[in-house]
């Protein structure tokens, strides 16, 4: 047996210790990076979008440079599904134009404006009953019932009066407004790590779901759909007009393998008509209740504003409320202020030719290998530089005179004062429809209700209103508006 102190215990002993030094690093180091993965957030990957709120920058880039700027990021969100199942995330391409242009010249075109405005008509008065039964309470939580007014007027120009059993429409809004409130958590969720994700399965599972109750709805509806119009052979079947579903079934598109000169052409799937359906009443809703609220909320904070709107709504040439300019004017404002969508998002594939167009005057660099850009439509409406106090709601600005008159609701190639419905390739193309259901709305809320507020002592500056932003994918009130509405006397 060797002593205690032999030369070879010791070098045992220092080997030893060696050993057990090198374990406990390579331990650390595996504990550290294993920590690091699990926190590291997928943006670090596919890097954070550049954001601009400088609406000359937006200018030079969406306009100067569409063409580098017509595509979209990979979506966060349908997981799993193909890019190519809505308009707003298709590549520009043949594709993605046939369906633009089957929506705008077939659902949104002008001429068809005899059509919608019976079913406005119609709409705006369910919606008027329903508050109506609401007007002896204190206190109304009016967002639930804009989206079923709105919603059963979008539903009726998707589906057409045939389309869809009211048991599958109940289920239908009663999901969009889940999928709403759902998406902020789901959105805040696929930002975060892995682990994050891992503790928010359960909501990711419920988007997952969702989708897959999409299909379940619409595609009996599609298959029903198709069936009825064999048999029918008739445009007219469906209450004098086509709708949107319909438009979808028939619609022949080029075969995306063909490339960007396509001469094969193919129908669409029903798998693909579902889900361009759900993104029709995404966002032919989402965009027109979150407006009406913030103006209603802005209304009931100022009454003078409402009663100016009242009195023009109450005057000889109301009938024709499209035309109305202070009507305009305070939609405008609310737009400006608010829009609902609060990015409009960009990905850039090669930094050619932009950088040194953005670069000399600001801060935006695009990196060589492209970039994902969000352009924050919040920002530029608000822009110090473009509007004096730019914080108050005063519609004011937009009419003769006023330094946002003539202010175009798509800019065009001279100036970027607002853009709630994005600029570019990529505008919205509902912005027509969009402004004519919100003003549609509008007016009969205001010439039928007094909009109160709930709790004008509080003491809080806004009777109660809370003008705060919820940060999600819609830019809703983070407190839902609680009035207190009364009928006028006619
Ligand atoms: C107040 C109402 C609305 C607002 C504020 C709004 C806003 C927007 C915005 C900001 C964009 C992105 C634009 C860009 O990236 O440059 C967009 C895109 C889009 N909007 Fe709207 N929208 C509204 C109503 C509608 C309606 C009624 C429809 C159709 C039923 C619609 C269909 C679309 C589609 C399909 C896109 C994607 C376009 C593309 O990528 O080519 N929107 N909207």
């Amino acid at each position: 047996m060797s002593s205690p102190s032999s030369p070879i215990n010791k070098e045992t002993m220092d080997a030893s210790a060696a050993h057990l030094l090198t374990l406990g690093i390579a331990f650390i180091t595996l504990v550290a990076s294993i920590f690091k993965l699990a926190t590291r957030r997928p943006c670090d990957r596919r890097k954070t979008p550049i954001k601009v709120s400088d609406a000359s920058i937006a200018r030079i880039a969406l306009i100067d440079h569409a063409d580098a700027f017509c595509n979209r990021p990979m979506p966060a969100f349908p997981a799993g599904r193909p890019v190519t199942h809505s308009i707003a995330s298709m590549p520009y391409g043949p594709l993605w134009r046939a369906l633009r242009c089957n929506l705008t010249s077939d659902m949104l075109n002008r001429s068809r404006l005899g059509i919608l405005t019976s079913l406005e008509k119609e709409a705006d008065a369910a919606l008027v009953t329903n508050l109506s039964s609401l007007t002896c309470s204190d206190d109304v939580a009016v967002r639930n019932v804009l989206h079923s007014g709105v919603f059963a007027l979008v539903s009726r120009l998707c589906f057409g009066e045939d389309g869809m059993d009211a048991c599958d429409l109940s289920t239908l809004m009663k999901m969009q407004q889940e999928f709403f409130s759902s998406y902020v958590k789901v959105k805040q969720a696929s930002e975060r790590s892995w682990l994050t994700k891992l503790l928010h399965w359960r909501q990711r599972r419920l988007q997952t779901g969702m989708f897959d109750r999409i299909d379940e709805v619409f595609i009996p509806a599609i298959v029903a759909i198709r069936r009825r119009r064999l048999c029918q052979q008739d445009d007219n079947c469906n209450g004098g007009f086509r709708s949107y579903l319909d438009s979808l079934i028939e619609l022949n598109v080029p075969d995306q393998e063909d490339g960007e000169h396509a001469r094969r052409s193919r129908l669409l799937t029903d798998k693909e008509i579902a889900f361009l359906a759900w993104e029709f009443l995404g966002a032919g809703i989402s965009g027109t209740v979150t407006s009406l609220e913030w103006t209603l909320a802005h209304l009931a904070v100022q009454p003078e504003i409402q009663n100016k709107l009242h009195d023009e709504l109450a005057g000889d040439h109301a009938s024709d409320v499209l035309r109305l300019p202070y009507l305009h004017a305070v939609v405008l404002e609310s737009l400006r202020m608010h829009p609902p969508l609060p990015f409009a998002s960009r990905q850039v594939v090669t930094a050619e030719g932009i950088t040194a167009a953005l670069g000399e005057s600001s801060s935006v660099m695009i990196p060589p290998g492209g970039a994902a850009v969000s352009f924050v439509l919040g920002d530029i409406g608000r822009d110090g530089k473009v509007w004096t106090n730019p914080d108050e709601f005063r519609p004011e600005r937009f009419m003769e005179g006023g330094e946002g008159e003539g202010v175009s609701l798509v800019p065009g190639p001279k100036e970027i004062k607002m853009m709630p419905f994005g600029v570019g390739r990529r505008h919205c193309l509902g912005v027509g429809m969009g402004m004519a259901h919100i003003k549609c709305f509008l007016a009969e809320l205001v010439r039928e209700f007094r909009w109160l507020l709930a709790s004008p002592d509080d003491g809080g500056g806004n009777g109660g209103v809370d003008f705060t932003e919820l940060d999600g994918f819609i830019k809703w009130m983070k407190t839902p508006l609680r009035v207190r509405i009364t009928p006028r006397a006619r």
